[in-house]
């Protein structure tokens, strides 16, 4: 990007990666350096708990607060009764509104732990769009908006056009849930000042709506910022592990393995995984991701006690750090202990615990293997084996590696490649 931001939002996340696309950024950086600007994203109610792809918008809005401005986190109480069909390749299950009420509630709490919410100018606000949604009346609100959208236009759309290439069904209730989100940014600029709006680059074409129709009825200028969709090294979408999401949720998800998801981090991701999940002035990040081999462990324990302190309490993140150091030994998460990876297709095929002890360097050949787990001495994650060919696979290697021990003394990690 060779344009040079003013404001200190726009520099902020321009240097830590935040930026994928703007309507205008010259605009959006003047009406920043004026001060005060209200900004929003909006969460649908799809899940009892946002998980760590949502963070970095979250991040995005923390980052939007500290530099003088007012976050907006809209609730979608009433958008969740349709579905976004943005980056989705099928219609979602449609939920009750208990179901609704429910996940909201879940949803909620994850605020609070980045976000200063109250009554000053600053101060975060949550309001919920079933509050005007839930009051349309179809007739008045096809006349009255229905007329600024053209069909020609809404087809052009990544939500809508790649499910009509790809001839998957979308049905007119999606369809319409670009108007929805486009009302909900005029309705909040009426209502609250709000003038920018940011979410993930799935939501271009919901945000570019909701500019247009702002300037159009309202007469107001707006803008949109979206931040890049972000996938980890092996080219899985942030946020899901083989097994499920990484819950940002407590309750869901302690804070134990939510420490342990960022320190099993991959070597590419450190660095941007740290500008864009920690606070850490950029130099300190340079000096971090720098480092190379097993020192590179000392940056991913940053990364997890930096990212566990802000969702969880500081407190919480040291005793995740002190568990990890115990679980595998002196050095912290294994930093110090051997490691052997093994390739997606071993992974999948299962390996065998007497595999796993002779490939890790723990046992000289097969039948030593089998000796040390017949005698009680093999553990896995501190747990004995007694089963020699018990097959260990994807599942068991989803929360990062494995730790083998012989006998109290002798440990290896197993993980993936
Ligand atoms: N991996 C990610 N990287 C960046 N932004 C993301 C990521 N995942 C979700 N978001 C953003 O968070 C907001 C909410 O997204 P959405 O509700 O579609 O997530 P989701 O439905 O939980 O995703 P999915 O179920 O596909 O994992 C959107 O602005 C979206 O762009
Ligand atoms: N469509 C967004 C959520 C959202 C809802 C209402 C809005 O006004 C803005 C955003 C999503 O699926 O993630």
């Amino acid at each position: 990007m060779t344009f040079s931001p003013r404001s200190d939002f726009l520099h902020t996340l321009t240097s830590r990666g935040f930026i994928q696309d703007c309507t205008d950024l010259q605009g959006l950086d003047d009406a920043l350096r004026a001060g005060g600007v209200p900004g929003y994203v909006g969460y649908d109610c799809t899940g009892a708990s946002l998980h760590v792809g949502h963070l970095v918008n979250i991040m995005m809005l923390r980052w939007f607060q500290k530099t003088g401005n007012k976050p907006v986190t809209l609730m979608g109480g009433g958008t969740t009764r349709i579905g976004d069909p943005s980056g989705k390749d099928e219609a979602r299950q449609l939920l009750t509104n208990e179901q609704i009420g429910a996940n909201m509630e879940g949803i909620k709490k994850v605020f609070s732990a980045y976000l200063t919410y109250g009554g000053g100018p600053t101060d975060a606000i949550m309001p919920n769009n079933a509050d005007w949604l839930d009051a349309l009346n179809y007739v008045d609100f096809l006349r009255d908006f229905g007329r600024h959208f053209t069909i020609n236009r809404m087809l052009t759309f990544d939500s809508v056009r790649l499910r009509l290439d790809r001839e998957q069904p979308l049905t007119f209730l999606e369809f319409n849930y670009m108007l929805l989100q486009a009302y909900d940014f005029m309705e909040m600029n009426r209502r609250m000042g709000v003038r920018l709006q940011m979410g993930g680059s799935d939501q271009w074409g919901n945000i570019v709506n909701g500019v247009d129709l702002t300037r159009r009825v309202n007469g107001a200028e707006v803008f949109g910022l979206t931040s890049p969709l972000l996938t980890k090294a092996d080219g899985t979408k942030m946020g899901k592990t083989a097994g499920g999401a990484v819950w940002l949720n407590e309750e869901m998800l302690p804070a134990y393995d939510f420490w342990q998801f960022w320190r099993n981090t991959a070597d590419a991701d450190v660095g941007r995984f740290l500008k864009l999940f920690t606070e850490l002035p950029l130099d300190e990040i340079a000096r971090l991701e720098a480092l190379e081999g097993a020192e590179l462990n000392e940056a991913k324990e940053i990364l997890a006690n930096e990212t566990t302190a802000l969702s969880r309490g500081r407190e919480a993140a040291k005793r995740a750090a002190a568990t990890a150091a115990e679980t595998f030994g002196a050095g912290g998460a294994g930093a110090d202990l051997p490691r052997v990876d093994f390739n997606a297709a071993e992974i999948a095929a299962g390996l065998s615990a007497a595999q796993l002890f002779v490939r890790a360097g723990l046992a000289a050949s097969g039948k030593e293997a089998k000796r040390l787990i017949a005698e009680g001495g093999a553990r896995v994650n501190d747990a004995p084996v007694t089963d020699p060919g018990r097959l260990f696979g994807a599942g068991d290697f989803e929360t990062g590696p494995l730790k083998l021990s012989a006998g109290k003394k002798r440990h290896a990690l197993a993980g993936r490649a």
